[in-house]
């Protein structure tokens, strides 16, 4: 929805000076009447922006979101799969408020209601206190260096037994929160060390609170009229000092990533589409890590089912095999069985729709992320395998990626 129809509260002159304060006092208010939070920073921009959903009802959603210009604007939260545990998502964006527009916030026509509230609230003074929305599901079951070898071993041994060509294995670890810990720092301090990332923070009652740091775009729709998708896979550390276009490449990680390269490809074939732009494989940073990267660019102008490409692709990406494996069905099915816990959003997407203007689209797959709880953060990081995978690597590998998000815990 254009921002001309919603309608613009303008913060009282006295209250909250700059807009970090009033991001917030807008934040705490949310947690406070239980409403759904998300706010995000895109690559490369310079501010963040928060959406707060009138309720959480409003945000219950069963399809992905459609990518076109007339689909409703807010917000997609999607686990990895959907569940009664972990509801698909989409945040209306009622209650707008972005950093690079802080003099005014903006209501939507449907959330009329909140407006008297929401501007005495304005002119209120901040509480100490911000009661972020915690997950009612338990604990998920962390795994061991020996409970995780051997889950990769059995991955193996499922593409040794030509069930899978790749499967992209899992898991969770714990850790306590620093003392005084603060998810809107945290979110800060994300957005600065990595700039060119997707930094996300997404707090909904019943749900949880997430925060994360992606580096892969998993559909997007610019303002040019281009539709961009990557295939990113391969992990290797960036050796300090070094440029990552001199990293070199075994051939495993070439493989797995060329896998997913090919299924992005495949999704075009079934969608008749064959005007596609393909740049890459190159090696990018995404913190202290380097992945390989294909990029996948259709102009929109160009093709004949434009409308519906964006919303076609988006269903037949998730999860990509950087997330899941190769075949699809097969690869979920042996995580299904042996991974053994719930990757909740974990792998999932997220990202805004329609919220900057009609038809701009920016989702991610929701990696490099953890789940805070009251007194500990849970954080999750997976790995691609191949027949050639070493299983003490590849839990190495987990701990490099845990280590991008678990950079704001201070340990
Ligand atoms: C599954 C994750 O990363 C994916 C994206 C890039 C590289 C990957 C890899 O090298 O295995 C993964 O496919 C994760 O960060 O948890």
């Amino acid at each position: 929805m254009p921002l001309s129809e919603y309608r613009q509260l303008p913060w009282p002159a006295a209250a909250s000076p700059d807009g970090p304060a009033r991001l917030r006092h807008l934040v705490t208010g949310a947690l406070r009447t239980g409403r759904p939070l998300a706010l995000w920073r895109a690559p490369d921009a310079a501010l963040p922006q928060l959406l707060v959903a009138r309720s959480l009802e409003a945000t219950y959603t069963g399809l992905p979101p459609a990518l076109d210009d007339r689909a409703p604007a807010g917000f997609a939260f999607f686990p990895f799969r959907d569940s009664d545990h972990n509801p698909a998502l989409f945040l209306p964006a009622d209650v707008r408020y972005d950093l690079a527009r802080p003099e005014a916030v903006a209501v939507a026509p449907a959330a009329r209601e909140l407006v008297p509230n929401l501007t005495a609230w304005l002119a209120l003074p901040t509480p100490a206190e911000l009661a972020w929305h915690y997950g009612t599901q338990p604990v998920p079951h962390t795994a061991s260096e020996a409970e995780y070898t051997d889950l990769v071993r059995r991955g193996v041994a499922a593409i040794e037994a030509r069930e899978v060509v790749k499967v992209v294995s899992s898991r969770a670890m714990r850790r306590p929160l620093p003392p005084g810990f603060d998810p809107l720092a945290a979110f800060a301090e994300l957005s600065a060390k990595y700039p060119r990332a997707f930094v996300s923070l997404v707090s909904v009652p019943g749900v949880g609170t997430w925060l994360g740091a992606s580096p892969e775009v998993l559909a997007e729709v610019t303002a040019d009229g281009q539709f961009h998708t990557m295939a990113l896979a391969g992990t290797q550390p960036l050796v300090p000092g070094s440029r990552p276009q001199e990293a070199i490449w075994r051939q495993k990680e070439i493989e797995e990533q060329a896998l997913v390269a090919r299924y992005i490809v495949s999704c075009f074939k079934q969608l008749r589409l064959r005007e596609y732009h393909e740049t890459g494989p190159r090696t990018v940073a995404a913190g202290q890590l380097l992945h390989l990267r294909t990029d996948f660019e259709v102009d929109l102008h160009n093709v004949p089912n434009a409308a519906s490409l964006g919303t076609d692709m988006l269903r037949l990406l998730h999860p990509t095999s950087a997330v899941g494996g190769m075949p699809k069905t097969a690869a979920l099915a042996f995580l299904q069985r042996h991974e053994g816990y719930d990757r909740a959003y974990y792998s999932g997407f997220l990202g805004p729709v329609n919220v900057e203007a009609p038809g701009l689209a920016s989702l991610f797959v929701n990696l490099r992320c953890l789940q805070l709880r009251a007194t500990e953060a849970i954080l999750y990081a997976g790995t691609g395998l191949t027949i050639d995978s070493d299983p003490a690597r590849e839990w190495q590998e987990t701990q490099m990626k845990m280590q991008t998000v678990g950079a704001v815990l201070g340990q």
